[in-house]
């Protein structure tokens, strides 16, 4: 079966069409929702080592702003394209509608491979950036924050490069930033935590104890290799971990916290070569890994019609954004596996950089444990409304979760006049 489309923000469409459907919305809120409000692209000059000037493309989308500032993340990759960019910010929208935290969605990234550059080039491309993209954005306007291949020294360069544009400290401006600079504590851990406890909500739901359970994680950067320790504290038992280099395999449990620590010494943080007992496959290899909880936490369109079938899980917790395809979607949802949706599964990193900011305004900061239990508060109660609504409406969680967000959405923009 070939796929209708792996354009992302195609895709984001569909899923938005499907649930105004459902909801009977106004054709004026697919309308409003079908394509971001304002977008930017910009090209601008960083000065490379060797002297010489290498002009980069960058975009910033803000898809909507009805519920609050929009408010997303940065991503530096290869890939990344206008129509990512847009899907991306699409996803914010509802992700923060999902567990309700006072914003909009935006998203931005420059097409770039950040591991080919010096630490130098690095930090000139994000002051960079900053700049091109500063009449866009403010701590009331738009907020950025971490994606694939940016961390929280980007984070640092680029609030420091806006704050002296400003002529201020604006530590508002952008969150994920490390906890000596603003940042707030359970940040860097917010979105992998978040998939584990979205895991063992997902087992509770289905008569299931983690501590019986054999999880599998695709993707060991921030989210995967949070998502994969967690679990483990959680009781689970994970037994494939996958990145862009390897897949790694053990039936006895990988020794995650070892993995970590291995791979941040590693080039681009690689998790090839561990060795400690696991038998090393070929990255697609981790698809086929006999589990009970899959959890794709590396790109979008991971699970696709090609791959779909090799899955041997019950429950499917999407740590990525994007990472099924429609045509995957059908075919899981055919099969009845349980699939928590991306907008709600990894919305643990928007949940606290909401956290951060709030602190950042206050210039007052909470200790790590109050931080993560207010995001289970959230993250938990967003998953029962979502069941809730799901079993309503006989719905999938997926289409459960736009219906509630687009609900919330629609609302404001109705309140505010623009339908
Ligand atoms: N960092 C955050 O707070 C949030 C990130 N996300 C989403 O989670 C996903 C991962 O983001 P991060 O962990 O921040 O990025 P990251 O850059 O820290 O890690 C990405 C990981 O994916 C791996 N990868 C890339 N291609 C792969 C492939 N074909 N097969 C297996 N692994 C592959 C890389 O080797 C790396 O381990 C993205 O979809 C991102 O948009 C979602 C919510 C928040
Ligand atoms: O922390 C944030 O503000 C946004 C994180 C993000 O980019 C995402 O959830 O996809």
């Amino acid at each position: 079966m070939a796929e209708k489309t792996l354009n992302p923000f195609e895709i984001v469409q569909q899923q938005i069409r499907s649930a105004c459907d459902k909801l009977g919305a106004e054709e004026a809120v697919y309308e409003l929702l079908k394509q971001p409000l304002r977008t930017l692209e910009v090209n601008f000059p960083v000065k490379m080592d060797d002297g010489s000037i290498r002009v980069f493309t960058g975009y910033r989308a803000q898809h909507n702003d009805a519920l609050g500032p929009a408010k997303g993340g940065i991503r530096f990759h290869p890939g990344v394209n206008f129509d990512e960019v847009k899907a991306l910010s699409t996803w914010m929208t509802f992700k923060c509608g999902v567990v309700g935290v006072p914003y909009g969605g935006g998203k931005g990234g420059i097409t770039v491979d950040p591991s080919e550059l010096s630490p130098g080039e690095l930090e000139r491309l994000s002051r960079a950036y900053i700049i091109a993209i500063s009449p866009v954005i403010g701590e009331k306007k738009d907020i950025p924050a971490p994606d694939v291949g940016t961390n929280p020294q980007i984070m640092s360069w680029m609030t420091d490069e806006y704050s002296r544009m400003r002529g201020e400290n604006v530590p508002g401006i952008i969150t994920g930033k490390p906890v000596a600079f603003g940042g707030s504590l359970a940040r860097n851990e917010a979105t992998g935590y978040g998939v584990a406890l979205m895991m063992r909500e997902a087992a509770k739901k289905n008569g299931l104890d983690m501590k019986d359970l054999r999880v599998v994680v695709q993707g060991f950067g921030n989210v995967g290799s949070f998502a994969a320790m967690y679990a483990e504290e959680l009781g689970a038992k994970v037994v494939a971990i996958s990145d862009f280099s390897c897949c790694l395999v053990d039936e006895n449990g990988i020794d995650v916290k070892a993995l970590r620590e291995y791979a941040a010494k590693n080039k681009n943080k690689f998790i090839t070569g561990f060795g400690n007992g696991t038998q090393e496959l070929h990255r697609e290899a981790v698809f086929g890994v006999e589990c009970d909880i899959f959890s794709p936490c590396a790109l979008e369109n991971a699970i696709t019609s090609q791959n779909v079938n090799q899955i041997k899980a019950r429950i499917i917790v999407e740590g990525a954004n994007g990472p099924t395809t429609p045509e995957a979607n059908k075919v899981l949802n055919e099969k009845g596996l349980f699939v928590v949706p991306d907008i709600l599964a990894n919305a643990g990193g928007v949940t606290v950089s909401y956290f951060e900011w709030v602190q950042n305004l206050m210039n007052h900061y909470w200790p790590f444990d109050e931080v993560q239990e207010k995001q289970e508060q959230l993250m938990v109660k967003a998953f029962n409304e979502i069941i809730s609504l799901s079993e309503e409406y006989n719905v999938d969680m997926r289409t459960a979760a736009y219906m509630i967000s687009i609900k919330k959405v629609a609302d404001a923009m109705k309140l505010r006049g623009w339908y």
